[in-house]
């Protein structure tokens, strides 16, 4: 990099425009979408569409709902032309959409477009020449009165083939390319060049399309710029100003977003942001990001992951996982804090008031995704996450100081593995902590039988290895477990609810409950199809946690004392 960059690099010039009136508009509805996946964004890809690809995103970009759809350059090939020619042989547009094909402004290639569209209902044409001062001197050797001639003659020429084909509603689209880096008073002649020779009037508008086809300001000098031209463009009720930003600056969606407020009708863009270089302006993001303001955008992205994978194979580009909205990880939270909100956020929201779900901007559910996914755990991830995972997937619902407790386990096992934990995993360590009574417990229980007047229990359990039979009173099962096995033990909390329906009905029952001698409290659980089975496991299983903290305890401290 230079140490100098203003040697090399311009800023580009703002627009003196000390009463602009953007700033303090809102977007309140949708503008006319113009979707160019099928040329702007076809003539950026490594391989572009063929026939079929193109059909079949085309077919897709009408049930999105796009009424204008620009569907290639046919004069420059054959694959383009015989796409078009197969649209509208095939009667493959419906009668609410309208195509639009775009030429180069040379003679030659203006009849071969009009050629490719001969005999559709409705065409636009879209006729486009830079007009930046690099551009006229750099590629086409011309001042700025042979580029207002060079204009005048192209449109007039496709002015005269087209009149001679009255069956075709007719629309012209003239984009002055580069735009954002033109003088402003040589776009308005360009745009006003083309209007006059086109001949607009009542029943004949002109589509004025406004690039940024190379992103070279902040949005706010676009806007400017747009603004600008919305007040000096007549007749201005015939005109349908149109803007086509890029992404250069990664600004195109806010260029749009300011474009729209400072009077733009009608974008351009593609779906997901392909395009030329860094794309064109993402219409998904634009269309989602109108959706969460409470306008609906008109486009259908009810099945956003649907239309991505449509996007995907036509295209042969990924949908980045971290693209707005689209992406697979944008409802997927990992870390902790943010997961204890979106847990009580869904828990909360009412669904019939405004959305609220904390770090969720837009309900998944509206774009066709599932929960699934909200929630992932890994090493960054904290009680809420997991406690979701493990209600939503298992019916565990652990009380407040369990989740607490639980959540250091996973941290180890996270921290250990360096990975993600599923809802399955967590709910086998959750087993292995709390349920297990296998053979490295202290006591194991075999099995119970309760008295009738439900006070006594016997217990038939091993301990430490030996076989023998207990017995105990209380005023219920949990009271005589405790009295039968002789400890002394302290049951704090208790609790028991049903996991699974039907046959796969299970009690889950949890206690907390602390060990004479042994510092806190903590956790045990008991599973099965039996409610009295599942509280007498329960409190085994804390009673072995606790023995085992005793265990680690008296060993902790002759280490310490050695
Ligand atoms: C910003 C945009 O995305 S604009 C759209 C760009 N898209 C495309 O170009 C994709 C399709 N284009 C093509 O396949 C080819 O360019 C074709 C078939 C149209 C023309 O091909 P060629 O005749 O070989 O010309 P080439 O591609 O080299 O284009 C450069 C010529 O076009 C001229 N030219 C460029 N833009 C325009 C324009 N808008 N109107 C008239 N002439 C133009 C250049 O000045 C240059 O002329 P020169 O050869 O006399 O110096
Ligand atoms: C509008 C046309 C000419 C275009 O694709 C661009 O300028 O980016
Ligand atoms: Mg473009």
């Amino acid at each position: 990099m230079i140490a100098k960059p203003a040697t090399k690099y311009q800023p580009i010039a703002p627009v003196a425009l000390t009463d602009r009136t953007w700033p303090s508009r809102s977007i309140t509805q949708a503008p006319i979408w113009l979707s160019t996946d099928l040329r702007d964004g076809n003539q950026a890809l490594f391989e572009p569409m063929n026939g079929e690809r193109k059909m079949r995103l085309f077919q897709e970009l009408v049930r999105i709902g796009f009424k204008e759809i620009e569907v290639g350059f046919p004069a420059a090939s054959q694959t383009d032309f015989d796409f078009v020619r197969r649209l509208i042989d095939e009667d493959q547009v419906p009668a609410d959409v309208t195509i639009m094909v775009m030429t180069q402004s040379r003679p030659d290639l203006i009849e071969r477009t009009v050629e490719a569209v001969r005999g559709a209902p409705r065409a636009i044409v879209h006729l486009y020449n830079a007009t930046a001062p690099a551009w006229r001197r750099i590629v086409f050797g011309m001042n700025v009165t042979q580029v207002m001639e060079f204009i005048d003659q192209n449109v007039s020429h496709l002015k005269r083939l087209t009149d001679a084909e009255p069956g075709t509603e007719w629309t012209l689209q003239y984009s002055p390319e580069t735009f954002s880096a033109t003088e402003l008073e040589v776009s308005l002649r360009a745009c006003q060049t083309a209007i006059q020779a086109w001949g607009v009037g009542p029943g004949r508008r002109i589509i004025i399309n406004l690039p940024t086809t190379v992103e070279n300001a902040t949005p706010n000098v676009f806007a400017d710029q747009i603004e600008w031209m919305h007040r000096r463009l007549a007749p201005r009720e015939h005109v349908v100003l149109s803007v086509h930003p890029h992404n250069d600056r990664g600004t195109g969606v806010a260029a749009a977003e300011l474009a729209m407020m400072a009077g733009a009708d009608r974008v351009e863009g593609c779906l997901f942001g392909n395009g030329e270089r860094c794309g064109n302006v993402d219409i998904v993001t634009l269309a989602l990001n109108m959706y969460t303001q409470g306008v609906h955008p008109g486009l259908d992205f009810s099945d956003i992951t649907a239309v991505a994978r449509v996007a995907e194979e036509c295209t042969a580009l990924p949908v980045h996982p971290r693209h707005p909205y689209a992406g697979d990880l944008v409802f997927t939270a990992f870390s902790g804090s943010h997961q204890d909100a979106i847990k009580k956020g869904f828990a909360a929201q009412d669904p019939n008031a405004l959305w609220e779900v904390p770090y969720l901007p837009i309900d998944p559910a509206d774009l066709g995704r599932t929960y699934d996914s909200v929630i992932r755990v890994n090493s960054q991830s904290g009680k809420g996450g997991i406690a979701f995972l493990l209600e939503r997937e298992h019916g565990v619902v652990m009380p407040r100081r369990m989740q607490v407790e639980f959540s250091a386990v996973v941290q180890r096992q996270t921290d250990a593995s360096e990975g993600e934990m599923t809802g399955d995993a967590l709910w086998s360590l959750f087993q292995a902590t709390y349920l297990a009574t296998g053979p490295g417990a202290a006591i194991v229980c075999h099995g119970h039988k309760l008295a009738d007047d439900g006070q006594g229990i016997e217990l038939d359990v091993s301990i430490d290895g030996t076989r023998q039979t207990l017995q105990g009173q209380g005023n219920g099962p949990i009271a005589a477990t405790v009295d039968a096995l002789g400890l002394p033990l302290r049951v704090d909390h208790y609790e028991e609810r049903a996991t699974g329906t039907g046959a796969n009905a299970q009690a889950l029952a949890i206690v907390e409950a602390a060990l004479e001698g042994v510092a806190g409290s903590t956790f045990g659980a008991g599973a099965s199809h039996n409610i009295v089975t599942a509280s007498v496991q329960a409190i085994v299983s804390v009673a072995n946690r606790l023995a085992q903290r005793r265990g680690e305890g008296t060993r902790a401290a002759t280490t310490a004392a050695a």
